[in-house]
């Protein structure tokens, strides 16, 4: 995605950043970075669940409010889906100060009325991964439940739904079309807008894509799971934008869905995305500079949610815990 701002060696920059960072963008394929942002550091952080998919840059927006940012599938785009390290991503991000995060994707459209190249923003997710990536910061030895029955934050949908213009604000980007934002109670009458997360690398078979059509899906991805998840346990507050990049397979009158036409159709509408993501920037920032709490109720919440009695836990796992919760339960 093109860079707007004058051109900063990133390799350069300081690798410390001593103040909290509340607000993190995970960037999916095709954005690699954040356009229009002030680049002021770039860190190699290391977790108990290993190394993040890439270094994490902290930008500032105009008004000096900082942003991480961290490429889901690494800076070269060398991770498959996956292979993505969840685990690391999450708990680096948290140990930063993180307590949002807006997570790009590229989708396929499940539904004729979200066309390539419309935006949505999900409310729920089906999880058709195959139980290979690991979900859970929690292990043998330490149990708890996390509650996800809604999978994405209210507030930062509500926040982000609103600082969208229903109209006029995404360019068009032929002379027949204009891409549309699709949102639960704005466009959708109240209903949910379904994210499927599937295994991968391959995309569907038409058989798989029609069925998730009659389960309610209205985009497919790789990527919603487990990052949804961690980001609960980890008390941030999530939600995921997702661009429409093709039809998948269910389409018989179009071809099925090919990587040519996600990155054809992700390039033609990168000055949206970036547009988007500039704006939803500004708006997160905006909240937490006024106090609107993004994140807060969610904060405390997994002390309510372990099963196991911290005190016959192993004081290795503790320690794992410590880097996500510090303070809840005492190292003994
Ligand atoms: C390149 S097409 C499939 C790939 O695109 C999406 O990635 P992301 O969510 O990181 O934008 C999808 O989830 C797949 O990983
Ligand atoms: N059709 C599709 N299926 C899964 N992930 C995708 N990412 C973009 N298009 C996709």
């Amino acid at each position: 995605m093109s860079a707007h701002r004058d051109k900063v060696d990133v390799k350069s920059l300081p690798h410390e950043f001593k103040e909290p960072v509340q607000l993190a963008i995970i960037g999916g394929t095709g954005l690699y970075d954040l356009p229009n942002l002030h680049p002021v550091a770039r860190l190699t952080v290391s977790t108990p669940w290993g190394f993040p998919s890439g270094p994490i840059t902290i930008a500032r927006t105009e008004d000096g409010f900082p942003v991480a940012f961290l490429p889901r599938h690494g800076l070269h785009h060398d991770l498959l889906p996956t292979d993505v390290p969840s685990r690391a991503n999450i708990a680096a991000l948290k140990s930063l100060g993180v307590k949002a995060i807006i997570a790009f994707s590229a989708v396929g459209s499940l539904q004729p009325e979200i066309r390539p190249r419309d935006f949505v923003l999900p409310t729920q997710i089906i999880d058709r991964t195959k139980g290979i990536r690991p979900s859970t910061f929690f292990e043998k030895g330490f149990v708890a439940h996390a509650m996800f029955g809604e999978p994405f934050d209210l507030k930062l949908n509500k926040l982000i739904s609103e600082a969208v213009p229903s109209s006029g604000f995404l360019e068009q980007f032929d002379s027949k079309y204009v891409p549309q934002l699709h949102t639960k109670h704005t466009t959708n009458g109240g209903e949910d807008l379904t994210v499927v997360c599937m295994e991968g690398p391959a995309f569907s078979t038409r058989a798989e894509s029609k069925l998730y059509r009659t389960w309610g899906g209205s985009v497919i991805n790789m990527s919603v799971l487990p990052e949804a998840k961690l980001a609960r346990e980890a008390e941030i507050a999530y939600q995921m934008i997702c661009m429409s990049t093709d039809y998948d397979s269910w389409n018989e009158s179009e071809e099925p869905v090919t990587v040519e036409t996600v990155v054809g159709n992700l390039k033609a509408n990168s000055a949206n995305a970036c547009k988007l993501a500039a704006t939803l920037v500004d708006a997160v920032a905006h909240a937490f500079e006024t106090g609107v709490g993004i994140g807060d109720d969610l904060s405390g919440s997994m002390k309510f949610a372990v099963s196991t009695s911290p005190d016959g836990v192993k004081k290795e796992l503790l320690e794992k815990m410590h880097f996500l919760f510090p303070g809840y339960w005492p190292l003994h």
